[in-house]
């Protein structure tokens, strides 16, 4: 694979070239959301420049434009997770959205004593939604331990998946940990099992392709702003037959094929699911997104991931007190962590103080700071326009204020 331009590519990020506190920014908060590339920005000015109409609509040309431009996007995301149909991609809010869509598409299946098998390592995403349906249906939700390293208990989880084990909702990434879960064995115990499949997907389409037919789970969901697309889109994508079954989420204009006062019929997939006007420029925006992905070397992106998070674990040992939080053998370029006598929040403060970006916080993983007994975490999460001079800086920004503040 040749060498990863990074300089290159950081000039397709206008955001990164500027200073914060008078020192030139280093954004190492992509997990909680990415930056965006020219070619997103451009491909959404100009479809507000030349297309923008509403969609569906087919009474003039630029409605013809705008919806042609929409469900192309839809088609960009149907390849992008190789999923069969596009009638199987569901535009939503984002991960949030798709996950209580399924959970409460899938109430109906649920009864007293049923169990839904979650990790403990899950994003609130993925555990309120189960809890509330849980709540109404006498369900009952079942979290996996991970081990001190952030790796699933897979013992634990052969012992807890059981002949009662209607659905497994589980993260393909930790959020916190950057453990990558081994999802495609998982799912095929989880089915062997008779139970559905939902995969949180956004922490993982950062880093790689999903395969929603070779992992062959039910449902698979993320969100176009960690993606380097835009805020306010994600995707579901969902087996279409499970999807037919599943009543809509919402009701509205969209997801109608006859409203009346005596009976109202649904549309036909995706629509069912898309009650309203949907978010059209970022459904655009989100699919320039994955064509500059498409573009880059994906090798040579990975490599570049992986050495950045190699040079970070390599520089622990300059820093006293410090001890990582996460350290699965299969990780992506997320490193929480915590350093002896510091608070995560003072990190945060401080490090943004020298311009450097990262999060602190329980990074709406409570259940996994229980786990670990820490209040949050700090947490530097990597992306392939980072430099190894980045990394360079969190640690000598770390050393600073390690010596400074204890
Ligand atoms: C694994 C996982 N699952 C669901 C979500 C929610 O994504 P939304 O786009 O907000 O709906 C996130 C978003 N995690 C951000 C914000 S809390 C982070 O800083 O880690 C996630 O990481």
């Amino acid at each position: 694979t040749k060498a990863f331009d990074v300089e290159r590519i950081r000039r397709d990020f206008p955001i990164l070239a500027q200073e914060v506190n008078g020192k030139p920014l280093v954004y190492l908060d992509n997990g909680a959301s990415a930056q965006k590339p020219i070619a997103v920005l451009d491909a959404m000015d100009r479809y507000y420049r030349e297309m923008h109409s509403n969609v569906h609509r087919g009474a003039h040309t630029l409605g013809d434009r705008a919806t042609a431009a929409f469900e192309g996007a839809r088609e960009t995301v149907r390849s992008f997770v190789n999923a069969p149909s596009s009638r199987e991609i569901i535009w939503t809010r984002g991960t949030t959205e798709a996950i209580n869509l399924v959970a409460n598409g899938l109430a109906p299946r649920l009864k007293e004593g049923d169990e839904i098998l979650v990790s403990h390592m899950e994003h609130h995403a993925n555990i309120v939604p189960w809890q509330m349906v849980a709540e109404r249906t006498g369900a009952k939700v079942v979290p996996v331990p991970v081990n001190s390293a952030g790796e699933l208990d897979l013992d634990a989880f052969n012992s807890l998946l059981n002949e009662r084990t209607r659905i497994l909702a589980i993260t393909h990434v930790s959020n916190v940990l950057g453990t990558v879960n081994p999802i495609a064995s998982l799912i095929k115990k989880a089915k062997d099992q008779g139970a559905l499949t939902l995969i949180d997907g956004a922490q993982a389409v950062p880093h790689f392709k999903p395969d929603v037919q070779a992992l062959d789970c039910d449902f698979y969901v993320f969100s176009s702003h960690k993606l380097f697309g835009p805020t306010g889109i994600g995707v579901l994508y969902g087996r279409a037959e499970l999807l037919e079954q599943m009543p809509p989420y919402q009701g509205g204009g969209e997801m109608i094929e006859r409203v009346s006062f005596e009976r109202t019929t649904w549309n036909v997939l995706p629509y069912k699911f898309e009650a309203g006007t949907p978010a059209i420029a970022e459904a655009v925006g989100l699919a320039a997104a994955i064509r500059y992905l498409d573009n880059l070397d994906r090798k040579a992106m990975e490599a570049a991931e992986n050495a950045l998070l190699a040079r970070a674990n390599e520089l622990v040992s300059t820093v006293p007190g410090m001890e990582i939080i996460g350290t699965a053998a299969k990780k992506v370029p997320v490193m929480s962590f915590k350093i002896a006598g510091l608070h995560p929040s003072d990190i945060g403060t401080l490090l943004d103080q020298q311009g450097i970006a990262i999060r602190t916080g329980h990074h709406c993983a409570m259940p996994l700071m229980d786990f670990y007994g820490v209040p949050g975490t700090a947490r530097a999460s990597f992306a392939f326009y980072n430099t190894l001079e980045e990394v360079e800086q969190l640690f000598a920004g770390l050393q600073k204020i390690q010596r400074l503040f204890t």
